[in-house]
């Protein structure tokens, strides 16, 4: 599991662990570990032109520590000084002590020519995106022939959102110190960080370093109180983990059973598409109800159908509504039967549309929403650039008021449950996957893993996962169509088990 924490929680470990340490102790740690990173990027230290752009805080002082040390193993250091009044004092002294130089905020092709570009602008403290006097800088920075590491988080980029207001640096490494910033893991930010490199600097968050105690969330921090993550993005030994596999014992019914209410005459094809993810989720077998019974059971002759209402259809472990569903008396009458139900629901598109938020409040068992950010922009009245800018506070706001666990999708999909709690954030996805018919799959797949057992939040994330692992392998660099990730579904289930 990764872990992302907040940044009052990065703080706040910070204050603990400075009290014990002497003067500058951790801002040292910080820009050693952020100085190998440089070297290993340059491959050559000696001789090669490195150039810092410094803010006015603490971040501008780990990179003129960092531009110290690579100055003493013989690089051309150059500090471009944003506010050269305000410029942190020790390390500006340091890198002049090392022979390094200024350069006035206007000398911008000093940074086109550099071989490594250090951007020390803003970290944790940044607010409100690049000052003007820093965009021609970050420019030059991306279209200079150096390579870009930036020092904690992007300049630009916000730490606990992801939100990128205007401009931000584009970084090939981004080198965070203690812990994750969830605006690492968030898109936009995510897409401005590049790969991401944790140096351990000592922070102790109050949770243990494994995996097994990271995942149990609201340990206490040494003042006694709890410490909870913001972010947790499954790795694959997670994934694996939360897998339901079948033991010796099991039969089709034991290993669970999922009901599939989709599709219209208009639109036969999303209940393929979700009977088709549904079959690869783990669960024993898949029951459709609804309009496109022929069109289902030609395709996957293994599903038992139904025609008509899910009230009618047998006993299932959970149901999925909504992928192709319309939105007449029968797709109302078919959404109703389902929420009335009292085993876990996955509610999807024209389900989201027909949702009535008490009939979702008010149910006993589970329910996991799975909006894209159109969805989530009309089911909080917003617009879906808002969305998009604030994902974080979106899912959480949606979580909240549905109480109900929610799947944001998008090119990093979010996962929040009405309890609060850590979010999920899920980045196994490629730009290949939008495209039609992908989120039916992904209903079908996440359903299935409800009925078999897993908890919304798991099934989500879990679901999330496997669906972005499917089309990376699906596509492999080439167009694919929604079915083609279904099918890959087995192919993504076998690399997480390592098979
Ligand atoms: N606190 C600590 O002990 C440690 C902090 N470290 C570094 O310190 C950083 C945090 O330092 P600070 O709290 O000084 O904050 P930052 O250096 O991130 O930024 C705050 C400074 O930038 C200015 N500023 C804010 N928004 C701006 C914007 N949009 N454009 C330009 N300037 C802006 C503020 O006026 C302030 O002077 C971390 O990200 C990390 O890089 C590391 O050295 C590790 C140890
Ligand atoms: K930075």
């Amino acid at each position: 599991m990764r872990t992302a924490y907040s940044v009052e929680t990065v703080r706040a470990a910070e204050r603990r662990l400075m009290e014990a340490l002497p003067d500058g102790g951790l801002m040292r740690r910080a820009a050693a570990g952020l100085a190998v990173v440089c070297g290993e990027a340059l491959g050559r230290v000696y001789g090669a032109r490195v150039v810092l752009l410094v803010g006015s805080g603490d971040n501008g002082g780990d990179a003129l520590h960092a531009g110290a040390r690579l100055a003493r193993r013989g690089a051309g250091v150059t500090a471009v000084l944003i506010s050269p009044e305000r410029a942190h004092a020790a390390g500006l002294a340091a890198l002049i002590a090392a022979g390094g130089r200024t350069a006035d905020v206007s000398d911008t092709e000093v940074v086109r020519r550099a071989d490594l570009v250090v951007d020390g602008i803003t970290g944790i403290g940044g607010r409100g995106g690049l000052r003007p006097e820093a965009v021609p800088l970050a420019r030059a920075a991306h279209q200079g022939r150096g390579v870009v590491v930036a020092v904690d988080l992007p300049s630009g980029v916000d730490a606990g959102s992801g939100e990128v207001a205007g401009e931000a640096v584009r970084a090939d490494v981004t080198v965070t110190f203690g812990a994750y910033k969830p605006g690492l893991l968030i898109d936009p930010g995510r897409g401005y960080a590049g790969a991401v490199r944790l140096v351990d600097i000592g922070l102790d968050l109050g949770v243990g370093p494994g995996p097994e105690k990271d995942r149990v969330p609201g340990h206490s921090d040494h003042s006694g109180q709890a410490v909870t993550a913001e972010l947790e993005a499954l790795q694959y030994a997670d994934v694996a983990a939360l897998l339901p596999l079948p033991a010796a014992e099991s039969d089709k019914y034991r290993r669970g059973v999922v009901g599939v209410a989709a599709g219209s005459a208009r639109y036969p094809g999303a209940a393929v598409l979700a009977v088709a993810g549904a079959l690869r989720g783990g669960a024993g077998a898949v029951r459709y109800s609804g309009h496109s019974a022929d069109a289902v059971i030609a395709r996957y002759p293994e599903t038992l159908v139904s025609g008509g209402r899910p009230s009618e259809a047998g006993r299932v472990q959970a149901w999925v509504v909504g992928p192709g569903l319309g939105n007449g008396t029968e797709a109302q009458e078919a959404l109703h039967d389902v929420l009335a139900s009292d085993v876990p629901v996955l509610m999807d598109a024209d389900a989201l549309h027909l949702a009535d938020r008490d009939a979702v409040r008010g149910r006993g068992a589970p329910t996991l929403l799975t909006p894209h950010a159109g969805e989530a922009a009309s089911l909080l009245g917003s617009d879906r650039a808002e969305i998009e800018r604030e994902r974080l506070a979106a899912v959480r706001e949606l979580a909240s008021r549905y109480g109900a666990t929610v799947l944001l999708k998008g090119s990093t999909t979010l996962i929040a449950a009405p309890s609060g709690g850590p979010v999920r954030v899920n980045a196994t996805g490629t730009p290949w996957l939008a495209t039609a018919g992908a989120g039916d799959v992904l209903s079908g797949l996440a359903g299935s893993l409800l009925a078999a057992g897993l908890d919304a939040l798991d099934a989500g994330s879990a679901g999330a996962y496997l669906h972005g692992l499917a089309a990376r392998h699906a596509a492999d660099g080439a167009p694919i169509g929604a079915h083609d990730v279904a099918d890959a579904i087995p192919v993504a289930w076998r690399d997480v088990r390592a098979l």
